[in-house]
């Protein structure tokens, strides 16, 4: 997926005052942003993160899921960093949309997992697609990550597109009573490396 540059602007926030870079995919006009701190074009891997987009948990403080906790945490590592760079994909619900999702969150409040949910609708368990992450770091003059993630998928696909990850961060934050199910289901049917019990080593 191709994308092009729109425009750069500030972005303070209680963590750091960040560069806000806004792109379009050329051929589905879906809009992205990247947020970035300090030099990331002198050729040094840059402490990075692919935030894929969760209204819930990112803006709704959701404890269904871990991804207000990652999203905060990934902007606080940067900040203490002084470096680096959170991709903010809008792909909301692994790829299924919003509404999307809150038919597959009814499906789990009646027992199904968040994979069986998925494919209960129609979907497969992840339809994200990461190529559109290939321009934004072309623009921004990166091509080495530290990127923080539990997703084997996502350090695969980065790879494919040629945008080496030097190393992978482990982003393990708010495990909470509403989201044990959710991060073991992760951890076992979709490869997360996760700790799923107490005294685990994360799998990898
Ligand atoms: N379809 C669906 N999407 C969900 C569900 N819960 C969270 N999401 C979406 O899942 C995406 C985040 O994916 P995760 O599997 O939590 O994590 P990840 O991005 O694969 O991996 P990390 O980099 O380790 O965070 C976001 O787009 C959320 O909106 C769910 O139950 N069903
Ligand atoms: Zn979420």
């Amino acid at each position: 997926m191709s994308v092009r540059f729109i425009e750069t602007c500030r972005l303070p926030t209680p963590f750091a005052e960040f560069e806000m870079h806004g792109f379009e995919e050329t051929e589905t006009g879906q809009e992205h942003v990247v947020l970035s701190l300090g030099d990331i074009s002198n050729g040094e891997p840059v402490l990075a993160r692919t935030h894929s987009e969760c209204l819930t948990g990112d803006a709704l403080f959701s404890m269904r899921c871990d991804c207000g906790y990652q999203l905060e945490e990934a902007l606080k590592s940067i900040a203490d960093e002084g470096r680096g760079i959170l991709l903010y994909l809008r792909q909301e619900g692994r790829g299924i949309g919003l509404l999307n999702k809150i038919r597959a969150y009814h499906l789990q409040d009646r027992g199904a997992d968040t994979v069986e949910a998925n494919e209960r609708l129609g979907f497969a368990a992840d339809l994200r697609d990461y190529s559109m992450c290939k321009g934004m770091l072309e623009h921004l003059g990166v091509s080495k990550l530290k990127l923080m993630t539990n997703n084997p998928r996502k350090v695969k696909a980065l790879g494919d597109f040629g945008v080496e990850v030097v190393t992978r961060v482990p982003l393990q934050v708010g495990k909470n009573p509403h989201n044990e199910g959710y991060l073991s289901t992760k951890a076992d049917k979709l490869g997360h490396w996760l700790k799923t019990h107490q005294d685990d080593e994360p799998q990898e």
